[in-house]
């Protein structure tokens, strides 16, 4: 038995319910989300679907909950250039949504954005073991660099690290061949503009997203391990603390446990110390 605890049904928390549900891999949703109207209308079309799952709206169970994804707040359109340009509309947000989660035992899984500092932001707060409260993003910048590189007729494993968003760093060590600097710089240009051309065409990014969020659930209930990237707390690994990044880590039944000893060349070094600067002083600015 699996529950799942949604915290805001919008775009991406509505498809990540559905699409855990059609799956079959949940046996229960908490849905929540403080626009009443929606959340009515999600649980009903819900209820539509030839699916046999119970639903509850009952907020005083999320805490209950196996797996929480936590969703809820303003996403990005066209004129909201960066992810943590989402800092201060976000944050109240998140900060309402605590008293939800307290005394929460489960998984958190950490979609809003900007989504390295809500990570570091519950895990502290709410002083949950940091292999238990995972950033998602990783998988999806992953597969749009696998992307941008098949493009190019490129093959290999995409591995991005460091922020979910402009700071991040693919890993072209990790493909299997050399890659110059400048080509390695128009590739990041492109991916820090992937999710920007969806946002730009249907208002916000959700297939994607949501199919990886399940992969990540078929992790954490042990159907599979697999290593992925995700935002974690970080405790000296690649050289940070006081902040969550994206590292590679291996996901399991227990959670996330981060995989510190990658080898870096000398580009990705230097993105990782930016992106690592760039996350610790958004995390100084959290009430932790
Ligand atoms: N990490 C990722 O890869 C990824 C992918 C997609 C979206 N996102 C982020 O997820 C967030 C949601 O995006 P979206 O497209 O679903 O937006 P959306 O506007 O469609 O949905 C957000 C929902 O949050 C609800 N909400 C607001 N305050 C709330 C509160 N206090 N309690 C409960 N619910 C509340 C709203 O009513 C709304 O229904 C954004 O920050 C977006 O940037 C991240
Ligand atoms: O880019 C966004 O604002 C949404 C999300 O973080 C994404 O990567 O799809």
């Amino acid at each position: 038995m699996t529950s799942l605890a949604v915290l805001g049904v919008g775009r991406i928390g509505g498809e990540c319910a559905f699409a855990a549900s059609a799956l079959g891999i949940v046996d229960e949703l908490i849905l929540a989300d403080v626009y009443e109207p929606l959340l009515r209308a999600q649980v009903l079309d819900l209820s539509h679907a030839p699916l046999d799952i119970p639903i509850t709206t009952d907020r005083s169970r999320i805490r209950e909950a196996d797996i929480c994804i936590f969703a809820a707040g303003s996403p990005r359109n066209p004129s909201v250039k960066t992810r943590a340009d989402l800092f201060d509309a976000n944050l109240p947000v998140a900060e309402a949504c605590m008293k939800h989660l307290n005394g929460f035992s489960g998984t958190l899984i950490v979609v809003s954005n900007p989504m390295d500092v809500f990570t570091y932001y519950f895990q502290k707060k709410l002083q949950i073991p940091r292999e238990r409260c995972i950033g998602f993003g990783g998988q999806l910048d992953s597969r749009r660099f696998e992307v941008a590189l098949r493009n190019r007729r490129m093959d290999g494993d995409g591995w991005v690290i460091g922020e979910h968003g402009e700071h991040q760093i693919p890993l072209f060590s990790k493909i299997g061949i050399p890659v110059p600097d400048a080509e390695r710089d128009a590739i990041l240009t492109e991916l820090r503009g992937a999710s920007m051309a969806v946002i730009q065409g249907k208002g916000g990014t959700a297939f994607g997203p949501a199919l990886h969020i399940t992969d990540l659930i078929r992790m954490l209930t042990g159907e599979k391990d697999a290593t992925i990237t995700c935002s974690l707390s970080l405790e000296g690994e690649y050289g940070f603390s006081g902040c969550a990044m994206g590292v590679p880590a291996r996901i399991s039944r227990g959670g996330a446990e981060v995989i510190g000893d990658w080898e870096l060349d000398q580009w990705e070094e230097k993105h990782l110390h930016e992106a690592g600067g760039f996350l610790q002083s958004l995390c100084r600015r959290l009430d932790v």
